[in-house]
């Protein structure tokens, strides 16, 4: 059966090289940097939300140089044998996390891999920072009783919630987001940290000692950190729990039904990172059993749908994954993709600090001769620039 070609937006038609983004994607940026350096750019408009394999394989087509694609396409042997049979060497990932791609199989194809880091950061912490605040304050629950004419007058039981300030803020996988959340609930709430992770949080240890000196020194309470050697330890110690860490095989399930049972009976779950670490099923069973805990999600174990029966749990706010959802956010993460791709088909070298993009990011002058963010460059052999050239 013959099948109808994609729809697609065409920029600079005549340009040298062609580059396809699987989705339109915020801003202009991102295509004037790629026509400006002779791309053709493909942007596909079908209105379908998620584009299988198929899909993708039918825009890639014959000769494809570049894809920019989307934490929702499952970039597997398939894609890469297609995308480097058309002649092409290059794909990002419009997002830090890229557990939907296969790296090895990448590699083998002789495919770089792109990712956006430190761009979202700061707007996915305060996504996560505002779940937190919903849930502790039941500010849907609240919301949904007023618009229901449910309201009849101020009462001293009504909604009653959970105060912050002093609390413990539990944090599993302190990097960049992780580190980043615990900050705004330290300065925010003056909540004392504990966190998990493989390695040592050293940036945001000496600020929260910092910061409880100065807390002292105004005659206030300080705050307090401490890394504790297992995810059990920050489960029991902390009032809130956010979760922050990559999806991988180490992280699969890491919250767990045994794991929810060492939380506190009135704590607080919030995970804005990736929905399989979190054993969904699981957790519904836990917030039907335990109504004074609460989670909330950004993220979930089969998205776009949710396990049966969280939907109708009060104590469980849901949004559709958009901690990484504010204009400027969004518009750099395109821009470091587009980046990611155009720099490896010029042959640039990779950046060598995933933390600092911001370079890349600064509107009003040309972007380093650089990939900033390609997550095989190692195993590709691609050259990565030294800090000290720069
Ligand atoms: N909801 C969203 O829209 C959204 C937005 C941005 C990022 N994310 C997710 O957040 C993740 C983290 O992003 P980041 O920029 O902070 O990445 P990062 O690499 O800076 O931080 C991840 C941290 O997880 C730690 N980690 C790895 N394995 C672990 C384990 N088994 N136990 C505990 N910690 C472990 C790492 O050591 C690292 O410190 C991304 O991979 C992505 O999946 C989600
Ligand atoms: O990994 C990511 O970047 C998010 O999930 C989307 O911003």
């Amino acid at each position: 059966m013959a099948t109808s070609p994609l729809s697609v937006e065409v920029h600079n038609p005549h340009g040298k090289l062609r580059v396809i983004s699987t989705k339109p994607m915020p801003g202009s940026r991102w295509i004037k940097l790629l026509v400006d350096a002779g791309c053709r750019v493909e942007i596909c408009t079908e209105k379908k939300t998620i584009l299988s394999v198929d899909d993708i394989k039918r825009l890639i087509g014959r000769k494809c140089d570049g894809v920019i694609g989307q934490l929702t396409e499952d970039w597997g042997d398939g894609l890469f044998s297609s995308l480097k049979a058309a002649g092409g060497h290059a794909y990002s990932n419009m997002a830090v996390g890229y557990n939907n791609v296969n790296v090895e199989a990448a590699t083998r194809n002789g495919v770089a891999v792109g990712n956006t880091p430190g761009v979202l950061t700061e707007t996915t912490a305060e996504l996560a920072a505002a779940l937190t605040l919903a849930a502790a304050r039941r500010v849907v629950e609240a919301d949904y009783f007023m618009r229901a004419g449910k309201y009849d007058g101020w009462l001293p039981t009504l909604f009653i919630g959970n105060l912050l300030k002093g609390q413990t803020v539990g944090i599993i996988g302190a990097g960049r987001i992780g580190s980043a959340y615990a900050r705004m609930m330290v300065e925010g709430f003056k909540m004392n940290v504990v966190y998990y992770d493989l390695y040592q949080a050293s940036r945001l240890e000496k600020f929260v000692t910092a910061y409880g000196k100065f807390l002292e020194s105004q005659g206030e309470a300080p705050v307090t950190w401490k890394r504790v050697s297992t995810v059990e330890d920050v489960l029991k110690l902390a009032d809130v729990v956010s979760l922050h860490p990559v999806l991988d095989k180490t992280t699969y399930h890491l919250i767990n039904k045994d794991r929810l049972a060492l939380m506190k009976k009135n704590a607080i779950l919030v995970n804005a990172s990736r929905g399989p670490i979190v054993d969904e099923v699981a957790l519904v069973h836990h917030l039907q059993a335990n109504p004074q805990f609460r989670a909330a999600l950004d993220v979930f174990e089969d998205e776009p749908y949710m396990k049966p029966g969280l939907g109708e749990l009060p104590n469980a706010v849901v949004v559709p994954h958009i901690a990484s959802a504010s204009k400027w956010t969004r518009e750099g993460m395109a821009t470091l993709a587009a980046e990611n791709v155009l720099g490896k088909l010029k042959g640039y070298p990779v950046w060598h600090d995933g933390n600092y993009v911001a370079p890349f990011l600064d509107e009003d002058s040309q972007p380093p001769a650089a990939c900033p963010s390609i997550v095989n460059a190692k195993n590709l052999g691609l050259k990565i620039l030294a800090a000290a050239k720069l």
